[in-house]
């Protein structure tokens, strides 16, 4: 603003002629103020003369401001700032003061001009080149001070002036002199009825006044305003404060009488005070009910909606996705219940805020349900066919080296499902020492079945809620392993292998084998509730398959649904044929040593960028694993096949930067080398020597000549040789036992379980005679008899105690020991044994005999001592090699054992001799 001035004198009366503003759209009532920005020519020439006048007259400090009819023509009115106003050049040139009259209305208010302003024209550049007259404005603040009817105008041009007849005092200024009265118009403050009308209007007033106190700020300056102004003044003062509408304004202007506006405004009042409680108690209410996330939700509504109506089109997205996820609900499609369930969860999930903790959990669980296989199947359900049965036959044979009894075991399965596709199968359950190929026969059975295959692992399941899940309302609770399975695997009919069930446990959270009976028991598995879905899911054309280390530890209901196939342990050469047949091309693949194609030197595809010949797959498999499976072995190739890598990739950098000479050409540079020179055949390939093995896997872990007790057992009494099977398979176990000052207690050591430990005490207290009823020499009676057990204690050792150990079949190796400790006399160093020993001295039959017997054979053990009634077993499992090897003894009672045990053979009376301390 350039310049600013107060214009301030107090007029008597309206002039008959008054300076007009035309004012579109707005309504300047009297005792309210208005702020105008002048642009237009007519306007600023209007101002001009006011500011131009070498005296200014009280009268000249009014202007009229006139409203413009809503029919005159659009061209009509020039839009500033704050302001609206019409332009009288915007008429046209030929329209005379008739014309332009009709344009506006016929009451108008007068406006005392408080201030004046001069700037610039609002949206001027500062540095216009081209300045015009017109490239400037005023801001007049205007206050209303009375009607006026508008007569004719004297004059258009180059501003409106106006013939007028004042109609309301001009008196009173309502922020000024609010006490005073108006005369003029005929009314005074104590006229009856309109002083009942104003008592009732300010109590209405005030009540609204109350009720928007505390969103308008001005409604309190408002209210005293209202206590203070003459009635007559009443309805302006409230229609200018409270009505925002051109045409409630306009009317009250246009109405002259003032009782009759005292009766409109009473009726607005009323009606606003209505509004105004109505919306509060709903407000209330509404409030009451809200919680904070339902307001967000609220705004966040509205604020789609108003994206909407940008064309943003934003919240269009969230329900877009909705839509998608119900789509997706409807494509699995679930059985009716269970949809019935999930859309009435999706249509909750539309009524909430993204950000209300339940909305994540609604929505995972919906997503859970879409994705979940209800009625996908794999592609073909395959009956095996009679002539896939041979294929079926090939593809087992290919994947697996041996184990013929294990696969004709499976054929028979296959045919079965064959003939009888509608009968439920049984559930296969192999066991067998880690690393024997139970995994992926399994894996074998769903390639011949042409199904999906799904792992479940199950070893250190403890929690019940592993099997069957959470319940929603726990925090990050999520579906059981079994549904998890089905969500991956996409289809209801997958071939699903529920791996080490025998590792399952159970403690405070629940028993997942219970949980575990209900998904493989046929009567039950076709409604398998999750605790997180909620709904049920039919398990029935899921194939299980399990798999089990030590079957014992599988709780007995859960066994007996299953049938249970041994997978035993294999001998060196079984192991030696499994790793030059499948395990050295699947190391040597993944570790990139396969040429993959024709490369520069001329390899052929899958040709071995490194050999390893027999003879160093048998130095590991000897001399670094002893185990059932290969697993070991496996991992010892694979670090054979890292070492050499480092060798081969550097040839192959060479050979890019065509520097190689052949395969066998360069070796890597010392800071490469490392430790190994890796040595190359004769057409130059690298090739593991036994050199290399030891090189690279140290010292063998398994060498024989190490074993003291096995070098000298035959020379010591009371030193047996028995054999036992833990989880990794057969192993030869000595026993020591001797006897030790103490209290005629026995003393057993070396992390022995509880049923060893019974052995031990029947082998305590086993009758010398071999159940002869005659004698009744026991062990235990024999020692104290002898004086032996006075001051003394029985201690037996199990070496490598490191070694869990448990089982009745030491119960023979722990008796022969005691007869060899009292009887002073060692056992055969070329002997081992095994057998459960009953109180009377039966020898009983045990398990894992393929495994003992090829263990013993690893050792040089060429007499093994075995229940008779495991010979059967011998038969059918242990492989020929190992049994032309060994002399197998079968033995009915102890005293077989004994007669076999010790060199000479060994009379059932047990000898007085003092055992060696
Ligand atoms: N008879 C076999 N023929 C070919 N490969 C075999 C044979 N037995 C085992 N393997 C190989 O040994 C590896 C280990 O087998 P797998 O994982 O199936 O063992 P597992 O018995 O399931 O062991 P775990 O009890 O620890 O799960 C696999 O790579 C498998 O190919």
């Amino acid at each position: 603003m350039s310049s600013r001035e107060q214009v301030d004198a107090e007029p008597r009366g309206l002039p008959s002629t008054l300076s007009i503003l035309p004012l579109k759209d707005r309504i300047l009532l009297p005792s309210s103020a208005m702020k105008l920005v002048l642009t237009t020519p007519s306007a600023l020439a209007l101002v001009d003369d006011i500011l131009g006048a070498a005296y200014v007259k009280p009268g000249t400090l009014y202007v009229g401001v006139v409203p413009v009819r809503r029919d005159a023509p659009p061209s009509a009115g020039g839009v500033t700032s704050g302001a609206s106003q019409l332009d009288a050049e915007s008429f046209d040139a030929e329209d005379d003061a008739d014309d332009v009259r009709a344009h506006l209305h016929d009451v108008g208010t007068a406006a005392r001009i408080i201030q004046i302003a001069r700037g610039d024209r609002p949206g001027m550049k500062a540095r216009s080149i081209h300045w015009s007259p017109y490239d400037r404005s005023y801001t007049l603040l205007l206050e209303g001070r009375c009607r006026f009817e508008l007569n004719q105008l004297s004059s258009t041009s180059p501003f409106l002036v106006a013939h007028v007849r004042q109609l309301d005092s001009l008196s009173t200024s309502p922020f000024r002199d609010l006490g005073g009265n108006g005369r003029d118009d005929g009314v005074t403050a104590d006229d009856g009825e309109l002083g009942d009308m104003a008592a009732s209007f300010k109590e209405n007033a005030r009540a609204l006044v109350d009720k928007l106190e505390h969103r308008k700020g001005a409604a309190r300056r408002l209210k005293s305003m209202l206590e203070q102004a003459p009635p007559h003044r009443l309805a302006d003062l409230f229609v200018a404060a409270f009505e925002d509408s051109f045409d409630a304004r306009l009317e009250l202007l246009s109405t002259t009488c003032p009782k009759e506006r005292m009766r409109r405004a009473l009726a607005l009042v009323e009606a606003q005070l209505h509004a105004a409680t109505v919306n509060a108690d709903v407000t209330k209410k509404v409030e009451g009910r809200l919680t904070k996330t339902q307001r967000e939700y609220l705004l966040r509504q509205q604020m789609a909606a108003i994206r909407e109506e940008l064309g943003e089109g934003e919240g269009a997205g969230e329900e877009d996705d909705l839509e998608k996820l119900r789509a997706k609900l409807l494509d699995a499609a679930p059985p009716a219940e269970v949809l019935k369930t999930a859309e009435a969860e999706l249509r909750k999930l539309r009524k909430m805020t993204e950000q209300a903790p339940a909305y994540g959990v609604t929505r995972g669980w919906i997503e859970t349900v879409a994705s979940l296989p209800w009625s996908k199947e794999a592609a073909t359900d395959v009956t095996v066919e009679a002539s896939s049965m041979a294929d079926a036959r090939a593809v087992l044979d290919e994947e697996h080296y041996g184990l013929d009894r294990v696969k004709d075991r499976i054929i028979e399965y296959l045919a079965v499902r064959r003939l009888r596709p509608d009968a439920r199968p049984p559930i296969l359950c192999f066991q067998g020492p880690p690393g024997v190929g139970k995994t992926t026969l399994a894996r074998s059975i769903a390639k011949v079945l042409q199904r999906p295959f799904q792992r479940i692992s199950l070893g250190g399941v403890r929690d019940e809620a592993d099997v069957r899940g959470h319940r929603r309302t726990y925090i990050a609770s999520m579906p059981g392993r079994l549904i998890q399975g089905l969500k991956r695997v996409g289809v209801r009919d997958p071939v699903m292998l529920l791996d080490e069930l025998d590792k399952m446990g159970s403690d405070s959270r629940g028993d997942p084998a219970a949980a575990m009976l209900e998904v493989l028991d046929p009567e039950q598995n076709h409604a398998f509730t999750d605790h997180y879905m909620g709904v049920p899911f039919d398990l029935s054309r899921i194939t299980f398959l399990a798999t089990a280390n030590d079957p014992r530890t599988i709780p007995g209901p859960l066994r007996d649904r299953m049938e249970m196939i041994t997978v035993p342990g294999y001998t060196d050469e079984e192991k030696l044929a499994i790793a030059c047949r499948h395990v050295v091309p699947k190391v040597l693949e993944e570790h990139g040593l396969l040429h993959a194609g024709r490369e520069g030197n001329n390899r052929d595809a899958n040709t071995p960028r490194l050999r390893i010949p027999r003879d160093a797959v048998e130095l590991v498999v000897r001399s670094y694993t002893r185990e059932a499976g290969v697993r070991g072995l496996q991992r010892c190739l694979e670090s054979l096949c890292r070492a050499v890598a480092v060798s081969v990739a550097h040839e192959s950098d060479a050979a890019a930067a065509g520097s190689a000479n052949g395969d066998g050409g360069s070796s890597p540079p010392a800071a490469l080398q490392g430790t190994h020179v890796i040595p190359r055949g004769a057409d130059g390939v690298p090739e593991v020597t036994t050199e290399l093995v030891r090189a690279v896997l140290g010292p063998a872990r398994f060498d024989s000549n190490n074993d003291d007790l096995k070098d000298h057992h035959g020379d010591i009494p009371g030193v047996v040789a028995g054999l036992s099977w833990t989880a990794v398979g057969g192993d030869l176990m000595y026993i020591e036992a001797a006897v030790m000052p103490g209290g005629g207690t026995l003393q057993l050591t070396g992390q022995l379980g509880d049923v060893i430990k019974e052995s031990a005490l029947i082998a305590m207290s086993w009758h010398g005679a071999g159940g002869k009823a005659e004698s009744s020499a026991t062990i235990k009676t024999h020692l104290a008899g002898d004086g032996l057990l006075r001051g003394r204690s029985v201690h037996v050792h199990l070496p490598q105690g490191a070694i869990p150990k448990d089982g009745p079949s030491a119960g023979v190796t722990m008796c022969t020991a005691l007869v060899s400790l009292f009887s002073d006399r060692p056992a055969r160093s070329d002997t081992a044994m095994t057998g459960e020993v009953s109180l009377r001295g039966l020898v009983l039959p045990v398990g894992g005999v393929k495994e003992k017997l090829i263990a013993a054979h690893q050792n040089g053990i060429r007499r093994v001592l075995i229940p008779a009634r495991n010979v059967v077993d011998v038969e059918h499992e242990v492989p020929a090699a190992t049994r032309e090897a060994l002399e197998i003894v079968p033995c009915v009672t102890m005293a077989d054992v004994l007669e076999n045990a010790f060199e000479g053979g060994y009379r059932i009376d047990l000898p007085r001799h003092r055992a060696r301390m």
